[in-house]
């Protein structure tokens, strides 16, 4: 076996050697599979396909795309990759036929526009050069005292931007509408039982409303309200048991007996996270008795724990991504506790019902 010197120290064998070196080609590269994906959503190539109705050939394909001619013997090489990458499939045309064409996989349905569930405005928002660039600066953010490489790369926070760019702001409202609608619906029918016993409930960082929507239509009796900054809540209509309602969480937040967090605590600091906590108490307590939080967000797997690679990836992805745009991070259990007991809180209970994410409950 033939032994190579890697850096005049460790012995390692061509296999290694070369295993090493796809090692390092595969996570440099990584960022083709993303931009590849989002080439697709600029043609619109899952809509298509799913408009054909049937497996499409590439010439099918290439005569239905919105492309320049010259480029039309390209289309089966970016489908090539998109195969590899689970976004695609092929299929056989019929029974006697060798021809192949493509069809959606799960992961493409989730792409379709106008799909109540679509993760495309993500797509759009994360792969858009405001929200890339501030990966080039996590060097530097780690040598400066800014606090997130996005403050690093464009001068201001995650949020401020947001007023100021009213594209990227829907991209990102629709894209968090899009897993509110599945959060909701999971709440609704798995964990009925939380909302037993209240009377009203404020969704802390709201968003557009669609969580709140969903809750005060399965539960008529309870009075919702969506609290979000004003420029997020201005101008939508309050309706029968939903009304928004302007503000800044780290201020006041409305009374009420019990307070909704999703998708919120990670947002933030642990600093932060308590002060949060605290106005949250404060509304409960001002709310009437019984009263709690419900916090729907991950629990950071230990690593003597049984899960998939793949989601200890997309967790630790998660925690990257909330330090890179906003000052956060994901927590485990015991971080969890930490924070609920600083803001005063007494006990809580983990739900993990959510694939990557759990339902928390915190009693005052
Ligand atoms: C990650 S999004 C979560 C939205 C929604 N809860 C969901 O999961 O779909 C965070 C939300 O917090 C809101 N937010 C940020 N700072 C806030 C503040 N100081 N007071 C109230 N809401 C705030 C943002 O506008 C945004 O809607
Ligand atoms: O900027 C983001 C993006 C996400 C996000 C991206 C892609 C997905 O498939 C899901 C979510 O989530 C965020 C988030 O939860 C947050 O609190 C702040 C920013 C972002």
């Amino acid at each position: 076996m033939d032994v190579v010197c890697v850096n005049g120290e460790k012995h390692i064998n061509d296999h290694e050697l070369l295993q090493a070196q796809a090692h390092v080609w595969n996570y440099l590269f990584n960022f083709i599979n993303s931009m590849s994906l989002k080439c697709a959503i600029d043609l619109g190539i899952p809509d298509v396909i799913q408009n054909h109705g049937k497996p499409m050939t590439v010439t099918e394909l290439v005569a239905a795309l919105p492309i320049n001619a010259t480029k039309a013997s390209s289309i089966y090489r970016l489908m090539r990759i998109l195969v590899h990458s689970g976004f695609f499939a092929q299929q056989k045309l019929g029974n006697n036929d060798q021809e192949e064409g493509y069809v959606l996989t799960h992961a493409s349905r989730l792409l379709l526009n106008g799909d109540p569930l679509s993760v495309t405005p993500f797509l759009k928002a994360m792969l858009d050069p405001i929200l890339t660039k501030p990966w080039h600066f996590l060097g530097a953010w780690f040598q400066n005292d800014d606090p997130t490489p996005f403050d690093t790369a464009h001068g201001r926070t995650f949020w401020d931007y947001g007023g100021h760019d009213p594209m990227l702001s829907h991209f990102f409202n629709e894209g968090m509408a899009s897993d509110a609608r599945l959060v909701s619906s999971i709440l609704i029918h798995k964990c009925e039982g939380v909302f037993q016993g209240l009377n009203s409930m404020v969704d802390v960082g709201g968003g557009i409303g669609t969580v709140a929507k969903a809750i005060s239509d399965a539960f008529p009796h309870l009075e919702c309200t969506v609290f979000d900054l004003p420029r997020v809540v201005a101008g939508l209509q309050d309706r029968g048991n939903l009304k928004y309602v302007g503000g800044d969480m780290f201020e006041a937040v409305p009374a009420a007996d019990a307070v909704l967090l999703k998708w919120i605590l990670h947002d933030w600091n642990d600093e932060e996270c308590v002060k949060i906590l605290k106005r949250c108490k404060e509304a409960i307590s001002r709310g009437g008795k019984g009263g709690k939080a419900i916090i729907i967000d991950m629990v950071l797997t230990e690593k003597n724990h049984k899960v998939n690679d793949a989601s200890i990836e997309t967790q630790l992805f998660f925690d990257m991504l909330m330090m890179v745009l906003v000052t956060g991070k994901e927590r485990n259990e015991e971080e969890w506790a930490t924070l609920f007991l600083a803001a005063g809180f007494s006990d809580y209970k983990i739900t993990p019902i959510m694939g990557l994410r759990s339902l928390i409950e915190v009693y005052p």
